[in-house]
């Protein structure tokens, strides 16, 4: 039997040394535990508490075992490092767990997993945190968990103060947020299934129909997740669809559609006399858009392998509505993946600018005369937003447009009446960091 610390330590083990997503690595890892040894709620969530906690606080955890070890963390035994980051994370954070308990089943774990001989130093480096589990006095790199660079760089961007405020935010834990797919149910039917599933509700920020949930154990056991009459997605991801805004009944290609979610909005939105082609680049992205595609039967919904890099000369001048919500950095995310702190180098926001371009060469080409081109990002980069933003207006027919006739007011800025949004976590109520810009090609 695998406990929730052990669990927890592998997948940490997983993310930190073997490239591994945690979200991903952590469903599999309590998927089986509960398979097998009917790993239940309290366990699952210790888990997840665990591995996020340790995850988003490394840099401050690391400061302080530093603080008391000979061997810096970076030198030890995978196992051990995390097994140390993950119990001094319940030192520091979680003060209702007794320090005892966290020592003593941290000297378990490291026995279990036949570190015989480091028994005593993992017991002594917790013991003497227990014994002061004050926070290091740190700079705002550790404090915040962030790599230094990137501090820096959000600092010239946005002030101190909003940089503060943004890095804060990470932290933040927001319920899971749900869209209703109109086309299939009403609000009253699906009041009902979460009253029977013993669900509550309460709307979320900036989208109508969609809700934080909270009250279930897995919500792909609830009647309404089961029956496709909802859809798991981030608020500001559900502001890209509602930016593009189609009518009933017109032609949508949506370039880089794995999950799911914005073509299953835009279908939704357009309902079944329209259409829409979601394409992702493997076989393995594409399954994911046909789950969702099934759960809800929405049979107006081609899913299609493809490269969005290459044109597809098919397609030129064919689409009503064409979404180019692409691979990025995804740094406005890192509230729910936190290991993408840790990954992102300058090298690679400068490649991904560039694939991004790639491709925005291409979309455009789609866009019917009098349609619209959406290009969105879930980071907060000027060179992957702002920068491809102004490349898009200069390089190509198309015409920025203003948002503000699809958003609430409470969105509205100098940049929304320009044609884009950056979405900042902690300025933006219950939003990641989006970009959302909205372009419309020219009638001939
Ligand atoms: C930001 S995610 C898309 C999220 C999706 N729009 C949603 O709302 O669920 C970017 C996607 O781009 C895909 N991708 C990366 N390179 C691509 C390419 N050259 N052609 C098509 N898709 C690509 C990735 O597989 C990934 O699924």
């Amino acid at each position: 039997m695998v406990t929730a610390r052990e669990l927890a330590c592998t997948v940490l083990v997983q993310v930190m040394d073997e490239g591994a997503m945690s979200h991903i690595a952590l469903r599999e890892a309590l998927d089986q535990a509960t398979e097998t040894f009917g790993m239940e709620g309290r366990d699952r969530r210790f888990a997840t508490a665990l591995v996020q906690g340790t995850l988003e606080r490394l840099l401050l955890l690391d400061a302080k075992i530093n603080g008391l070890s000979k061997t810096p963390v970076k030198k030890m035994k995978p196992w051990i490092r995390e097994l140390l980051r993950m119990s001094t994370y319940q030192l520091l954070f979680l003060p209702e767990i007794p320090a005892s308990a966290v020592c003593n089943e941290a000297v378990k774990l490291a026995q279990k997993r036949k570190f015989h001989g480091l028994k005593g130093f993992v017991n002594g480096i917790l013991r003497n945190i227990s014994r002061d589990p004050s926070l290091p006095d740190v700079d705002d790199s550790a404090r915040y968990s962030q790599q230094e660079w990137l501090v820096h760089r959000w600092e010239e961007s946005f002030g101190r103060e909003q940089t503060e405020i943004m890095m804060q935010a990470f932290f933040e834990r927001r319920p899971l947020a749900v869209r209703r797919n109109t086309s299939i149910v009403n609000a009253d039917t699906l009041y009902a299934s979460w009253e029977r599933d013993g669900l509550t509700a309460e709307p979320v920020p900036y989208v109508p129909d969609a809700w934080y949930l909270k009250g279930f154990e897995s919500i792909d056991r609830t009647e309404a997740f089961r029956k496709g009459w909802i859809q798991v997605q981030d608020v500001s991801s559900m502001l890209a669809a509602v930016v593009a805004a189609p009518e009933k009944g017109v032609s949508i290609l949506d370039l880089c559609a794995a999950p799911g979610g914005k073509s299953m909005h835009l279908a939704d939105l357009t309902g079944s006399g329209g259409s829409v082609l979601a394409r992702d680049l493997t076989e393995n992205k594409t399954r994911m858009i046909r789950e969702n595609r099934e759960r809800a039967g929405f049979t107006w919904m081609k899913v299609e392998e493809a490269d969005a890099r290459v044109l597809d000369e098919d397609l030129i001048d064919c689409m009503d509505v064409v979404m180019a919500d692409l691979p990025c950095s995804g740094l406005g995310t890192m509230g729910h993946k936190p290991e993408i702190r840790y990954r992102i180098t300058p090298e690679a926001i400068r490649e991904l600018a560039a694939l991004q371009r790639e491709i925005l060469a291409q979309a455009w080409r789609y866009v019917k005369p009098g349609g619209v081109l959406v290009y969105s990002t879930c980071t907060i980069t000027p060179e992957e937003n702002q920068e491809n933003f102004y490349w898009i207006a200069e390089n190509t027919p198309l015409i920025p447009e203003s948002l503000d006739a699809f958003l609430p007011e409470a969105l509205h800025s100098e940049t929304t009446a320009k044609g884009y949004l950056q979405l900042l976590p902690g300025i933006h109520k219950g939003c990641d960091g989006f970009f959302i810009s909205r372009f419309r090609k020219m009638e001939r």
